[in-house]
């Protein structure tokens, strides 16, 4: 009986919508796991510095940038909290079609800010930094929009952590990418670890970690971390405009179009396929006769 029961909830749609909204949106940890953000919240902006400082053009590209240059762009406890909140803010930009991550002043991120890091340095609070972190970025990886990480300088730690959680990665001529946890005595816990083995595979993975390589942007290629190379154009607005036309390619058409685009694909990589298959059907079902279909049938397209 119990059992019976159990499979006509796996089967309601209901379940299935939550399981998909919990699995796309929602979050790793929450109060089920003994996690109060709020707690963790207050600890991190006592450590204050820099800013995580978001442009939504009208494009439908936004730009997000890690801006602590005086100290090579390392997460204070601050940016924590605002990363989350540009990431929420992202999450209801019904406009929005791409993203770019990027850091400011040339370099891309060094991780954890040390003085915040030194200052929570117990395993109760590290793992609730943790958490919060995971939850964050796993926000802005499932975000509706087509994400890429611009790489410039160093993406260092948690920085390289960072750009695992976009959908394409551009190492500028010249940048390092390096997981330099094993030096600090750590693994990744960001959730760097899972999204790294998932884009370049255990091996390269376990090479990576486990030697603290210095990925540069001929290692990024061929292992796959990096999607492309870009010529260093020594200011930030050109890069900026390197990476928006390379992103182009991949976000032409209405914002409705490509937001489905990405749910596929995430609901793809997250979920079983048999979930996979039914969200498929649903995100169709928002495109399906809607009027960018309906203006596509009735203009005798030729696809050539
Ligand atoms: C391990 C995981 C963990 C996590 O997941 O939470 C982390 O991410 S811990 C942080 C890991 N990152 C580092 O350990 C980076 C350490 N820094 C460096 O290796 C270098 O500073 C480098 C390579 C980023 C830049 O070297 P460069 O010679 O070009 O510049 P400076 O060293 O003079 O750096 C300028 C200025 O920035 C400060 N800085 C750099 N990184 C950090 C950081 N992560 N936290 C705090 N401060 C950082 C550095 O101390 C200099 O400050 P100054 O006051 O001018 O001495």
């Amino acid at each position: 009986m119990v059992l019976c029961a159990g499979r006509l909830l796996l089967r309601s749609k209901a379940f299935r919508t939550r399981l998909f909204q919990r699995q796309c949106n929602g979050l790793v940890y929450s109060s089920a796991h003994g996690f109060n953000p709020d707690e963790i919240k207050e600890k991190l902006v006592a450590f204050q510095g820099g800013s995580i400082d978001l442009y939504k053009q009208d494009s439908g590209i936004a730009v997000l940038t890690v801006n602590n240059p005086s100290r090579m762009n390392a997460f204070s406890g601050s940016m924590m909290v605002d990363l989350e909140a540009r990431v929420a803010e992202l999450e209801h930009w019904s406009d929005g079609k791409g993203l770019i991550l990027q850091g400011a002043a040339g370099t891309f991120c060094s991780g954890s800010d040390l003085n915040a890091v030194r200052a929570i340095a117990n395993s109760q609070d590290g793992m609730k930094m943790c958490m919060f972190m995971q939850n964050t970025l796993t926000r802005l990886q499932r975000l509706p929009l087509i994400s890429v990480a611009l790489v410039e300088g160093k993406a260092l730690g948690g920085g390289a952590e960072l750009l695992t959680a976009c959908d394409f990665v551009l190492m500028v001529q010249g940048s390092v990418v390096q997981f330099v946890h094993k030096h600090m005595g750590l693994v990744p816990g960001w959730g760097g670890a899972a999204r790294l083995v998932r884009v370049v595979g255990t091996k390269n993975a376990l090479k990576l970690l486990g030697g603290a390589l210095k990925v540069d942007a001929e290692l990024g290629l061929q292992i796959g971390l990096a999607d492309d190379v870009l010529e260093d154009a020594e200011d930030q607005k050109t890069m900026q405009q390197l990476a928006e036309n390379w992103l182009n390619n991949s976000i032409k058409g209405p914002p409705a179009v490509i937001q489905a685009v990405k749910k596929v694909i995430i609901s793809g990589r997250e979920l079983p396929l048999s979930d996979a298959l039914r969200t498929e059907k649903e995100v169709f079902g928002t495109v399906w006769g809607g009027p960018v279909n309906l203006q596509a049938l009735a203009s005798k397209l030729k696809h050539k």
